[in-house]
């Protein structure tokens, strides 16, 4: 039997409670435990969030928090062990793994630290592949405009290692964009970037929300970053412990300093 995502389009009901169409992301009462050493981790405890379509959220909390795990859950790359993860108004977390990469290839955009593009592909072919992969058309026009908005225009022949790494993350972004995703997942995108070189691909980030209505996710340990995004949730112990509204770096870093001390 062929899958297609047509058998996947968004229930208005789940095992956990009603699922939210005008969400980008939600999850409700998601616990994730491993075992470990005989024993078990509870990575997760009872987390519900709903991130809006066009938000842009930041995740902190020190390490070992949980905010690998939220972000692995959120975005279908693993099943919690109990509660719903939906991504565009379908519930990932009851589909087979074959399932849920499909909802991942064409409803999720990932960003790494690291960039990962392909070394031995051209700018243009790295930003198509997820369509490719995902056996969809490659829509010219749209493709211009993103290239245009991350200002790669003039690189797409160019392969990754003739570019800078402030390049190369702006076209790890554009290939996150390249599918129309419901949601970007991006992971410490700036730790590996200098300073006005962050500040470019945030501000970059920053703007896909405003002008894409691009919902965007990103993990940071970094206030500087954190406070370009619209609210921040702040992990404790497997569980929101707080959430900042339009925080500025200086709250951020008060508050993160809490958790250390
Ligand atoms: N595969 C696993 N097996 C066992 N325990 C795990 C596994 N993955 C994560 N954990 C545990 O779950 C908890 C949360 O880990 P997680 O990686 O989500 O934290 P984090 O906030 O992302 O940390 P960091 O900032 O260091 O990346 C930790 O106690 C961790 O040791």
């Amino acid at each position: 039997m062929s899958l297609s995502l047509a058998r996947l389009r968004p229930q208005r009901q789940s095992a956990a409670g009603p699922v939210d169409p005008d969400a980008a992301v939600q999850l409700v009462d998601v616990t994730k435990t491993y075992r470990s050493g005989g024993g078990s981790v509870a990575a997760l405890s009872s987390v519900s969030l709903r991130v809006p379509r066009a938000k842009f959220l930041a995740v902190m909390g020190r390490s070992g928090s949980g905010k690998s795990t939220l972000l692995h859950c959120a975005a279908g790359l693993d099943v919690p062990t109990s509660g719903s993860v939906a991504i565009g108004g379908t519930e990932v977390s009851r589909l087979s793994e074959t399932e849920r990469t499909l909802v991942r290839r064409a409803r999720v955009g990932f960003v790494f630290q690291s960039y990962n593009l392909v070394p031995s592909l051209t700018i243009e072919h790295n930003i198509t592949l997820p369509l490719r992969l995902a056996g969809s058309p490659v829509d010219h026009a749209w493709l211009e405009s993103v290239v245009e908005h991350v200002g790669l225009s003039d690189h797409l022949q160019r392969m990754p290692s003739e570019l800078s790494g402030g390049q190369q993350q702006r076209a790890a972004i554009a290939r996150a964009l390249a599918a129309g995703p419901d949601v970007i997942f991006a992971d410490e995108p700036t730790g590996a970037l200098d300073l006005q070189t962050a500040t470019d691909v945030l501000s970059l980030l920053r703007d896909l929300t405003s002008s894409l209505s691009q919902t965007v996710v990103m993990v940071t340990h970094d206030p500087m970053a954190a406070a370009w995004a619209d609210d921040t949730v702040v992990m404790a112990d497997g569980r929101i412990d707080q959430v900042l509204r339009e925080p500025d770096a200086a709250t951020l870093a008060a508050v993160l300093g809490g958790y250390h001390s």
